[in-house]
């Protein structure tokens, strides 16, 4: 799975091919890549090149806008769908659009930032959002297979139904200062809080994750038409560490811009993470006292290092702090 020169190590990860069915030995590369590395890719997902161009190009029209236009939208407006420069990185901007009703939450910033109607924005958004839904859910499937025989009818409908999702368009902009260094971090060391992410970066790269063993950082070669899926902190705390959420971060190499769309699929707010046991094993095995999502969610948010764009603590640190985790203590 791995390839290294002298100067970077690139990471091949297994391609799940969608259009198929799932094959016993497409099923076991996969539970590969998702106990070692957490990640993997997905082909033949039936997402056409045409919609990741126009989401592109109408999210370059945005951040293309004057500064002053974009904190409408936030970070201190009531619209909070836009991550300005200088909080996760000098080169890094996001802007959010939230599920169910993409077209609305889309359609509801665009409105603020542009004087003159721009629907197809929404609907463009909607149709991403709509797919990515249906992809997600399919992938969850697949992940709990991974973990089991029948473990995807078992447990999906008791523990995955009411999940949802949100996007995030990142942009990262030109690095300046290529020439006293050969990268620059866009975004730093990170996992994330979704039970899985999908994402779509161009064709110059960048995306990276941290190998277990060595601690080295391993570059997710873009492919056309491939998405790269990687299971989040929330996932992996239900299913006990059988599936890892591994740190990542992205690199920028080229002077020039780039543009990532992630996908995260999320737990209800209110769920109680709790491993079933078929998954967890006995109350020795059991690595996680049960909680709250939104609790973990709060303390991610609380702590500086924590926050998605700084990172550093994951469900690890979470349940290490038990000052933080009332549930956990009320149940132990
Ligand atoms: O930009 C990318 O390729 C990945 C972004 C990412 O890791 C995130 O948004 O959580
Ligand atoms: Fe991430």
């Amino acid at each position: 799975m791995v390839s290294s020169s002298c100067f970077e190590t690139t990471l091949n990860l297994p391609s799940l091919d969608l259009s198929k069915p799932l094959q016993p030995s497409s099923l076991s590369s996969l539970s590969e890549a998702c106990h070692q590395w957490g990640f993997f890719n997905i082909v033949n997902h039936g997402i056409s090149r045409d919609l990741f161009e126009n989401i592109k190009s109408f999210s370059n029209q945005l951040f293309d806008l004057p500064t002053e236009a974009k904190l409408k939208l936030g970070p201190s407006s009531s619209i909070k769908t836009y991550t300005p420069h200088f909080i996760a990185s000098p080169y890094f901007e996001s802007f959010r659009v939230s599920g169910q009703d993409f077209r609305s939450s889309a359609q509801d910033s665009v409105d603020v930032v542009f004087d003159n109607n721009r629907h197809e924005f929404g609907e463009t958004l909607e149709e991403y959002g709509k797919k990515m839904t249906e992809l997600a859910k399919k992938i969850m499937k697949i992940a709990l297979m991974v973990l089991g025989d029948g473990f995807d009818t078992r447990f999906y409908d008791s523990d995955f139904k009411n999940c949802h999702g949100y996007l995030r368009i990142n942009r990262y902009s030109r690095p300046t200062n290529l020439e006293d260094k050969t990268t620059v971090e866009g975004l730093g060391m990170h996992t994330d809080m979704s039970c899985i992410t999908i994402v779509y970066q161009e064709e110059i790269g960048g995306l990276q994750v941290k190998s277990k063993k060595e601690g080295r950082w391993m570059d997710i070669v873009p492919s056309e038409g491939t998405l790269v899926v990687n299971i989040g902190d929330l996932l992996q705390a239900w299913s006990n560490d059988k599936l890892v959420s591994s740190e990542h971060r992205v690199v920028l190499r080229k002077p020039v811009n780039r543009l990532s769309i992630a996908f995260f699929w999320c737990f209800e707010d209110e769920k109680v993470i709790l491993a079933p046991n078929e998954v967890a094993g006995n109350e020795d095995t059991r690595l996680y006292q049960p909680f709250v999502c939104l609790d973990y969610l709060k303390f991610r948010e609380s702590n500086e290092e924590g926050k998605f764009e700084k990172v550093g603590f994951t469900v690890k640190d979470f349940v290490a702090d038990d000052t933080k985790n009332c549930l956990q203590k009320s149940m132990t």
